[in-house]
């Protein structure tokens, strides 16, 4: 039985600051560390190791993992950054607070913004200073391919991609993985390890609460069909709710 592990980084500086983040390269805050530090301790206490971890080119992400890594004394494990694996870009939104935009423009066009799948929020100009075409970590990316916004239908097409292309392919021949990445990142991987279940609502998924820091296990079959799924963490850290409802859980 595989078992794929799946964290979104731990809190960041714009998550408590409730801003729109998108590919905005901020830290994490000090509970955010802690976060970090924890879900790397709960891993190594259920005896988790792995072959290949992957992330994005954003620091949250990389450092969760490298904190995840080192609490685990895995620091030698391979580790693959890819744009692909970036939080959805929020366009324009980026650096604005999330409470002022909805005063601003209303509650139901931010839940737009934020959740529709189709909606993408307004483009970024090239010259603008959150425009960061030419920062090097983005090299890969020719500049028509940089995005200046993103709908979460975009998000889950080149996120797939990389998980089709190169994590997939992995797993399957017997790596054990970790991703430390986003929260639109990772509902993407969910919506599509979950696409063969019966009676999913796809689009829900969308609007799933990921917390942040706690590692989200996934046992799956050998064509990568999940059979179970369950956060590791203290009960008080998972609200019930947050755990995805579409399939049995094991607690
Ligand atoms: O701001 C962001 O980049 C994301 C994740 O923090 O926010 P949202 O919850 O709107 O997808």
């Amino acid at each position: 039985m595989i078992k794929l592990v799946l964290v979104r980084h731990g809190q960041s500086l714009y998550n408590l600051e409730n801003k729109f983040t998108g590919w905005t390269d901020v830290d994490l805050s000090e509970k955010g560390l802690k976060e970090a530090r924890d879900a790397g301790c709960i891993l190594k206490k259920h005896g988790y190791i792995f072959d290949a971890a992957y992330t994005s080119v954003l620091k949250r992400a990389i450092r969760t993992l490298w904190i995840v890594l080192h609490e685990m004394d895995l620091m030698w494990v391979p580790v693959y950054k890819s744009w692909r694996l970036n939080e959805r870009h929020y366009g324009a939104l980026q650096g604005l607070n999330k409470a002022e935009t909805a005063k601003k423009y209303g509650d139901e066009q931010v839940h737009l913004w934020r959740r529709s799948m189709n909606v993408r929020p307004p483009e970024l100009h090239k010259n603008d200073p959150r425009y960061e075409a030419t920062d090097p970590k983005y090299k890969d990316l020719k500049e028509q391919e940089f995005p200046l916004t993103e709908n979460l239908a975009d998000t889950e097409k080149r996120v797939l991609k990389y998980w089709h292309e190169t994590i997939a392919p992995a797993i399957q021949s017997g790596q054990k993985v970790i991703i430390s990445s986003h929260g639109n990142t990772i509902r993407s991987l969910i919506r599509s390890l979950v696409q063969y279940l019966d009676n999913i609502p796809a689009d829900g998924i969308m609007s799933l609460n990921i917390p942040t820091g706690v590692p989200l296990v996934y046992e799956l079959d050998e064509h990568l069909k999940p059979m179970r799924h369950y956060y590791l963490g203290n009960d008080g850290e998972i609200p019930k709710d947050e755990i995805p409802k579409h399939m049995p859980s094991k607690k």
